[in-house]
């Protein structure tokens, strides 16, 4: 069976910055636009030339190697024409391949937000079209609220759509700009569409705002449209647009899909999608969603025993596509709902190797639970279960013991009178019997606490010297006066291994030691690997 192409056009750069809080850099729209280019998406709308500085510069030359670079405005407004608009004209002068302006196909908007009438805004609809294909351009129209505008004036809303394909638009891109449609309306008002205009000339920009945008965008495929809008991670104006990061996956491996439609994704380009979504968050600086469909870190997690024991037997059991094809990982958690499956695979992460019948393994497992019940969590933090499965299998190496600890955390004034935090932190460690103490300053205890503890690890110093802290995250578990702490430490090395360490204590400081103390143990245990030539082979002659 021949199979429709379905174009996607990611507007990460344009509606996703009109996302609160989101700010793009002319550097990160260079680097995200990459990255979608390496995706595969067909369209990158760039942002507004002539909006502000960043937009202006970014449409200066031309940022996509392979997919369509878009620029995104306003049709014309009234009372000039779209040859002396300086908008239309930003667009056009732009070294965009395509201009994608913004019409009002709900007559109510037109009249009360450009106090204009519906015949002019079609005929600057047409003008501006007109315009930009002269130009040379490749021209999308995005119908502004045409779902609500069709239930209000189903004849103006099909009048903007039949405009636009007659001046010259190559898509007609009907938006759910409030996010309020139901997927059967969708499915519905596109098929009343497509009988003034061909499938394969509409797309779909679908708001999420009842959390149903990648639901609409797959009702209007299945009504007809062929050009799907969306963004990575979902990025968008209030509650964001449909997210491309689950929508691409289901196009490309859902078998009602993949067997109607091609994407420009190919399958080797999905396999970096954990990858890229997860970098585009680090740039936004902002840590992953871990239930994200597809490519969160809990995607493929597995917790529950019973199922674990399953899954080990036939992936299938409880993963609805293979975790490579989006290049995500499977994960088979330890914690209270485990069972010794679950525990033979996380220690299989750490190459250690048990049989289910080794008594060690109960003995680790009842560890692991009745520290969960005191307030640790391991599924988080398996850098801390890698350390803790050794402590208990007793071939943990005794790399250093801690004497004695302090901080001390001081407001005063300085010489000039101002206010000013001092803090500082002593650490006495004992390396093969011989006694180090060292003193740091910091902006805050625990950071004072961390300096002073790498700062002289003796003979293992050189080997902690890329180690650096990339998060940390404090947790108040049973608020009250009985309050636990669980601080949970995310640490990175020049190797890019990124690994989370847990602390907890009624004490904020005791807990962010202990998660400071692991990390360290579990850089040296990595390092002693690395030196070794595989952890394994240290981990044989150990567990033996
Ligand atoms: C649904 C969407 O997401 S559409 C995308 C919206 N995105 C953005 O607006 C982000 C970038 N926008 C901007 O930076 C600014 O709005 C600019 C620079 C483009 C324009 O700024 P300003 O000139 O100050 O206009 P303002 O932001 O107040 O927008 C209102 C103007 O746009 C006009 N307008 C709005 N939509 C349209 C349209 N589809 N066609 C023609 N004119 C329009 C209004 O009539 C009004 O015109 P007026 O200033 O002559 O009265
Ligand atoms: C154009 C657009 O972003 C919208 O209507 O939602």
């Amino acid at each position: 069976m021949s199979r429709e192409r379905l174009y996607l056009f990611d507007t990460t750069l344009r509606d996703g910055a009109q996302t609160a809080g989101i700010e793009f850099s002319l550097e990160d729209k260079i680097a995200i636009a990459r990255m979608l280019d390496d995706l595969g998406v067909d369209y990158i709308e760039g942002g507004y030339p002539g909006a502000n500085p960043v937009d202006t510069t970014f449409f200066e030359s031309r940022r996509t190697r392979k997919a369509t670079f878009t620029a995104f405005g306003m049709t014309k407004r009234a009372g000039r024409s779209a040859a002396n608009d300086p908008g239309v004209q930003g667009l056009v002068n732009s070294a965009a391949d395509a201009t994608c302006f913004v019409a009002k196909a709900w007559d109510y908007q037109v009249e009360l937000a450009l106090s204009s009438t519906t015949g002019e805004h079609l005929e600057g609809l047409a003008d501006t079209v007109r315009t930009a294909a002269a130009a040379g351009k490749e021209v999308l129209i995005d119908l502004e609220h045409f779902f609500d505008g069709f239930k209000a004036n189903r004849d103006y809303a099909l009048a903007c759509v039949e405009t636009a394909l007659e001046a010259g638009a190559r898509w007609i891109v009907l938006c759910d700009t409030n996010g309020g449609s139901m997927p059967s309306e969708i499915r519905q008002i596109v098929g009343e569409v497509m009988t003034v205009a061909p499938g394969d000339r509409l797309g779909i920009h679908p708001h999420d705002d009842t959390g149903q945008a990648v639901a609409n965008a797959l009702a209007a495929i299945e009504a007809g449209v062929r050009q799907i809008q969306g963004t990575l991670n979902g990025l968008g104006e209030r509650c964001g647009n449909a997210n491309l990061v689950t929508l691409i996956p289901t196009l490309v491996l859902k078998p009602y899909y993949a067997d109607r439609f091609e994407t420009g994704v190919s399958a080797e380009q999905l396999e970096r999608l954990t990858h890229i979504s997860r970098a585009f968050d680090d740039r936004l600086n902002r840590a992953p969603a871990r239930q994200a469909p597809y490519v969160g870190a809990s995607a493929f997690a597995t917790k529950a025993g019973i199922h674990a024991s399953a899954l080990l037997k036939d992936f299938s059991t409880y993963e609805h596509v293979p975790p490579e094809s989006v290049g995500n990982e499977r994960a088979i958690m330890v914690s209270q709902q485990a069972g010794k499956s679950n525990l033979l695979t996380a220690l299989a992460r750490h190459d250690i190797r048990l049989e289910k019948d080794d008594p060690r393994l109960e003995r680790l497992l009842a560890t692991v639970k009745e520290r969960e019940s005191r307030g640790y969590s391991y599924d988080g933090a398996d850098a801390s279960f890698g350390v803790l499965a050794r402590r208990v299998l007793g071939t943990l190496p005794d790399y250093f013991d801690v004497e004695h600890y302090r901080t001390m955390v001081e407001r005063r004034h300085n010489a000039s009178g101002e206010e000013i935090t001092v803090t500082e932190a002593v650490v006495k460690i004992r390396v093969d019997g011989e006694l180090l103490m060292s003193v740091a300053e910091g902006n805050g205890p625990v950071n004072a606490l961390d300096s002073a503890l790498r700062k002289d690890l003796g003979k293992y110093s050189s080997r902690i010297e890329d180690l650096e802290l990339a998060d940390f995250k404090v947790r108040i578990l049973d608020g009250g006066t009985g309050a636990v702490t669980r601080v949970l430490v995310e640490s990175r090395d020049a190797s890019g291994e990124r690994w989370v360490t847990i602390g907890v204590s009624p004490n904020i400081i005791d807990a962010s030691f202990e998660a400071l103390y692991e990390s360290i143990t579990y850089k040296l245990l990595k390092t002693e690997a690395a030196q070794d030539s595989t952890l394994g082979a240290n981990n044989g002659r150990a567990t033996g």
